[in-house]
């Protein structure tokens, strides 16, 4: 930018430590890009003030809507969300200008004395209110000839760790990308490998939304983007949405790219869905080409596609039915 004076961009950020985190990230890179002062301004989510369980007030959706109700209105100028948390159906208000590069996309396991999942014992209480996670933590230990106690949990990262350290519960499920941004990695003591736990369709990326019309600032904000995280993504998305699953029916998805830095990029997506005992899983996986022209999104979405149809096929549906928890 030119401008010698520029007014500041306003950033939307919840108050959470991560999604502070987050923003903080987001606008450094925002002012690089832009030249301009970018301030945070604090947005309080229904998701945030609720004490009631994810699953009961309708998925991640909550933490999601103040802030683009923000951008609606002209108070903020753009958002950071959690990719994970952000409804599939992308509203034609709003540009997902930037999904910038992806952090590890990977749960782990924060367990007490330093525990792995497979050195945990019979029995333990393992905290993760996610059916996703459930499922397939269950369906591990199923393969191990054992069996977890997954206990429901809320609140922030502090609170969840603090189940372990006041052992109160002997382990705990997160997302990587998570720990990682808050500087608490080192606290993980495994990292769960995607062949036995798949995270969360989108998790460990971020989105950058702003107002559709605000055209300018959209292609500024896209100078964020990474085109590979995106197409991972939209693939995981697609799958997801062409499941009909709300965010907390239990689908795991990852897609894992292979850049060979010609025209094409070879790409892997995993699907999984679950009853959350874990005694019945439908995971299938799919490749694809995908053209060099990021830009075009049309294979990530064909693939999503393509492998819900097969995971509908061999029974996924019936298992999605099974919301509560
Ligand atoms: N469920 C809430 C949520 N949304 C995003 C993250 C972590 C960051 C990310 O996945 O990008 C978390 C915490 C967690 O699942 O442990």
């Amino acid at each position: 930018m030119t401008d010698s004076n520029p007014r500041a961009l306003r950033l939307g950020t919840r108050r959470s430590k991560l999604a502070m985190a987050q923003s903080g990230m987001v606008a450094d890179a925002v002012r690089e890009v832009t030249g301009r002062p970018v301030e945070l301004v604090e947005i309080t989510t229904y998701g945030d003030t609720s004490r009631e369980h994810l699953a009961q007030i309708g998925g991640t959706g909550v933490f999601v809507s103040a802030l683009r109700d923000a951008l609606l209105d002209g108070t903020i100028d753009f958002a950071v969300h959690s990719l994970k948390d952000l409804p599939t159906a992308q509203p034609a208000e709003l540009a997902l200008a930037a999904v910038p590069l992806r952090e590890d996309p990977r749960d782990v396991l924060v367990a007490r004395d330093g525990l792995t999942f497979e050195e945990l014992p019979d029995g333990a209480r393992v905290g993760t209110g996610s059916p996703r996670r459930m499922a397939q933590l269950n369906a591990w230990a199923r393969s191990l000839g054992r069996q977890v106690e997954t206990v429901p949990i809320r609140g922030n990262i502090d609170t969840r760790i603090g189940y372990v350290e006041k052992g109160e519960l002997d382990a705990v499920v997160l997302a990587a990308a998570g720990l990682s941004r808050l500087g608490r990695i080192e606290e993980a003591t495994e990292h769960l490998s995607s062949d036995m736990i798949l995270p969360a369709p989108g998790q460990g990326a971020l989105a950058v939304e702003c107002a559709a019309h605000n055209a300018q600032l959209a292609a500024q904000l896209a100078e964020l983007d990474d085109p590979f995280t995106r197409a991972a993504v939209t693939a995981e998305r697609s799958l997801l949405a062409a499941l009909e699953a709300g965010c907390s029916a239990p689908v795991g998805a990852l897609a894992d790219l292979q850049a060979d830095g010609q025209a094409v990029t070879e790409m892997r997506l995993r699907g999984v869905v679950g009853t959350t005992d874990g005694s019945t899983l439908v995971q299938l996986s799919t490749t694809g080409h995908v053209p060099a022209s990021l830009g075009d999104a049309a294979t990530p979405v064909n693939m999503g596609r393509e492998l819900a149809a097969e995971m509908l096929a061999k029974g996924a549906a019936g298992l999605m039915g099974e919301r509560a928890l």
